[in-house]
C-alpha cells in the first residue's frame, strides 16, 4: 500500500525550479502562496530531499493560522509530518525544517547513513532507514502507509520528483508556471535525475484543470 503522493512546484517559463547557484526565488504570487498553504495544510505529510534543505532551508509549515486551527480543530498537529529523503543523514541540526512549529518529523535514510548521524539527528526526527545506498523510496511510502499517511504531498526538487516519476510512485503532478524566464543549462528543472530513453518508458500525464495564477498558470496533471 503506498499514499496518494501529489507534487506541487512552481517553475519559471522555461521551466526552471531555481537559479544555476539553486538559490530559492520567488517564482509564483501571492494566490499560489494562499493555495500552496491550504493543499499543505489538506495533506497529511509533507516531502522534500536533502538537496531543498540545504538549498533552501524550508520551514514547510503551515501558514495561515486558519488553517492551522483548522488542522488542530480535527486532531490533527498544526503541521503535516515534514519528511526529509537524506541517504547519509547529512540534514543540518539547525535545519529550519528541525525547528520551526510544532509537528512530527521524519528523516528517511539509507543503510549508508552512519550511526554518528543517526544519533545526532534522532532528538529531532524519526529515522526510517531504508534502502543500500540512496534511499528506498517504494519502501518509504510503504512505511508511511503503516503509519497511517494517506496523502503525501512532495514540494522538491527535481532530482527526487525525478525519482519518484521512475519508481510510478506520483499520482498527481501541480505546477505554476510563473511569468519569469530564468535560464542555465544546470538550472534545476522538475525532473532531473538521468531522464527517460525510450518513449515507451516517458510518464504519460492527463490534464485535469487550467487556471489563470496571478500572471501566470496552474496546471494540474494526473498520472495515467
Ligand atoms: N520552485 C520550487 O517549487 C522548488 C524549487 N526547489 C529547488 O530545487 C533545488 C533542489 O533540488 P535538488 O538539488 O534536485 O535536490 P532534491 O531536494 O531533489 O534532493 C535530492 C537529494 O535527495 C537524496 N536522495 C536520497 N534518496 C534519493 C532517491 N531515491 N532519489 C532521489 N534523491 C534521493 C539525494 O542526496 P543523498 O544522496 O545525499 O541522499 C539527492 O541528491 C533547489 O535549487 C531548490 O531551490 C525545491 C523545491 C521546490
Ligand atoms: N510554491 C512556491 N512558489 C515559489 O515561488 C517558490 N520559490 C517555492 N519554493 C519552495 O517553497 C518552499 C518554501 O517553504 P517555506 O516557506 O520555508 O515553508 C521551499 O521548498 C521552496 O523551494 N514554492
Amino acid at each position: 500500500m503506498k499514499p496518494f503522493v501529489f507534487v506541487n512546484l512552481a517553475m519559471s517559463a522555461d521551466g526552471k525550479l531555481s537559479t544555476t547557484e539553486r538559490r530559492q526565488v520567488k517564482i509564483s504570487g501571492r494566490s499560489d502562496f494562499l493555495r500552496v498553504d491550504e493543499i499543505k495544510a489538506g495533506s497529511d505529510a509533507i516531502m522534500v530531499g536533502i538537496g531543498t534543505v540545504i538549498a533552501d532551508d524550508p520551514s514547510l509549515t503551515v501558514k495561515s493560522e486558519r488553517l492551522k486551527k483548522e488542522r488542530t480543530d480535527r486532531g490533527c498537529d498544526e503541521n503535516p509530518v515534514r519528511i526529509i529523503i537524506d541517504s547519509e543523514g547529512r540534514t543540518p541540526e539547525n535545519a529550519e525544517i528541525l525547528h520551526k512549529g510544532p509537528g512530527r518529523r521524519i528523516i528517511a535514510v539509507s543503510e549508508k547513513a552512519s550511526d554518528k548521524n543517526l544519533e545526532r539527528l534522532s532528538p529531532y526526527a524519526d529515522i526510517i532507514v531504508a534502502g543500500k545506498d540512496k534511499v528506498d523510496l517504494g519502501g518509504v511510502m510503504e512505511a508511511l502507509s503503516d503509519i497511517g499517511i494517506k496523502k503525501v504531498m512532495v514540494e522538491g526538487g527535481g532530482t527526487l520528483i525525478w525519482s519518484l516519476f521512475e519508481e510510478n510512485l506520483i499520482d498527481e503532478f501541480y505546477t505554476c508556471i510563473g511569468s519569469i524566464i530564468i535560464g542555465g543549462q544546470s538550472a534545476p528543472t522538475a525532473a532531473d535525475g538521468t531522464g527517460f530513453i525510450k518513449e515507451e518508458n516517458f510518464t504519460k500525464l492527463e490534464l485535469i484543470d487550467m487556471e489563470k495564477a496571478d500572471d501566470g498558470v496552474l496546471l494540474r496533471w494526473r498520472v495515467k
